[in-house]
């Protein structure tokens, strides 16, 4: 495997008027490592992967992939790259399968050769029973996952997909995430871009969380999780001001939630002793869920926070490349 790095971004920075909407983000993607690039809508995510395809040009900074550069290299950047921004688009009276022919024939892939790598990639993205239907009465999921085939076809060291989930239903989010890993799992380097903790939880092994433009966080998610709060649960009982007296003696972080019962962190085993103190106490519990995980409560804390507020202090710079493939 090669040591030049899939993605070296440093600096790179966008700005569209007075707005900065990538305000010198640095990171590096090491081959065969699977990269998060998360934040809310409007983070800059989209610009960032813009500035990778070679759709915008950068105001700063410098970006390498696999050591090829837009200024030095132009188009010969992207060899050995695929994926797409926003969603795929295909002609939609054609069956998905023609239209990864026609793409095969771009790249100079025809006859039994072609149909051969798109029956490769159909299969590998579970639409081998639909590729005759005219991708007009393809559902979202199913353009999206042809989309990932499209970009397979060109049989990709580095994959980068724009927020592959968004829009899709759960069956469709489930199918896509398994789709990913799947990849991940073969060796492939993936970077995708997302808004959701949980998404980039299950299948990336560093994330670099962004917010207006700027980095709050960078590093790998086995760190962040370290530093992310306790989970969070939810109790309803038949006395919440007293079950808060008691959970306030256990030393839980527990207070009255706006819409009733009690918010409460702490620990699974912490929530059962509470639970029990709270029983003995002729209290009767009226309901328990679990609220946000402790890596979504961290992800808004760091994205809903004042700019310059101290999430600066979880950025660490110098742990986004480890490859641990
Ligand atoms: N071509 C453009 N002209 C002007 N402003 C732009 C342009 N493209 C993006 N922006 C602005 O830059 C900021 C970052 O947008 P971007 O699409 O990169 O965010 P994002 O993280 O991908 O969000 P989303 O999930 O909503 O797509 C936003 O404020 C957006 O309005």
């Amino acid at each position: 495997m090669s040591d030049v790095l899939a993605v070296d971004a440093v600096d790179l920075t966008k700005t569209f008027g007075p707005l900065t909407a990538v305000d010198h983000i640095s990171l590096r993607v090491a081959p065969g490592e699977v990269y998060g690039v998360l934040g809310p809508n409007g983070a800059g995510k989209t610009t960032l992967l813009r500035m990778l395809f070679g759709l915008i040009r950068p105001d700063g900074g410098t970006l390498e992939v696999f050591g090829r550069s837009w200024p030095r290299d132009g188009v010969r950047t992207l060899d050995g790259v695929a994926g797409f921004i926003e969603s795929p688009r295909f002609y939609p009276a054609l069956s998905g399968r023609r239209n990864l022919e026609l793409l095969a024939g771009l790249d100079g892939l025809h006859g039994a050769a072609a149909r051969r790598r798109v029956d490769e990639v159909l299969d590998t993205v579970d639409l081998t029973g639909r590729d005759r239907d005219k991708v007009r009465g393809y559902s979202f999921g199913m353009r999206q996952r042809l989309g990932v085939a499209a970009a397979l076809l060109r049989d990709p060291r580095l994959l980068v997909l724009d927020e592959p989930a968004n829009g899709l239903d759960p069956a469709g989010i489930r199918d896509m995430r398994a789709l990913v890993k799947r990849l991940a799992g073969s060796g492939l380097t993936v970077l995708l871009s997302s808004h959701d903790m949980a998404e980039v939880e299950q299948i990336c092994d560093d994330v670099t969380i962004m917010r207006t433009g700027q980095v709050v966080y960078h590093g790998s998610i086995a760190a962040l999780r370290e530093q992310a709060p306790a989970q969070a649960h939810r109790l309803v009982t038949s006395d919440d001001e007293h079950t808060l007296a008691i959970a306030h003696r256990m030393g839980l972080d527990a207070r009255a939630a706006e819409d009733g019962g009690l918010a409460i962190r702490g620990r699974e085993v912490q929530v059962d002793e509470l639970i029990a103190a709270v029983v003995t106490a002729g209290i009767r519990i009226r309901g328990l869920a679990l609220g946000e995980t402790p890596l979504e409560a961290l992800f808004f804390m760091l994205t809903e926070s004042a700019p310059n507020t101290p999430t600066a202090e979880l950025d660490e710079p110098a742990t986004a490349t480890g490859a641990r493939r």
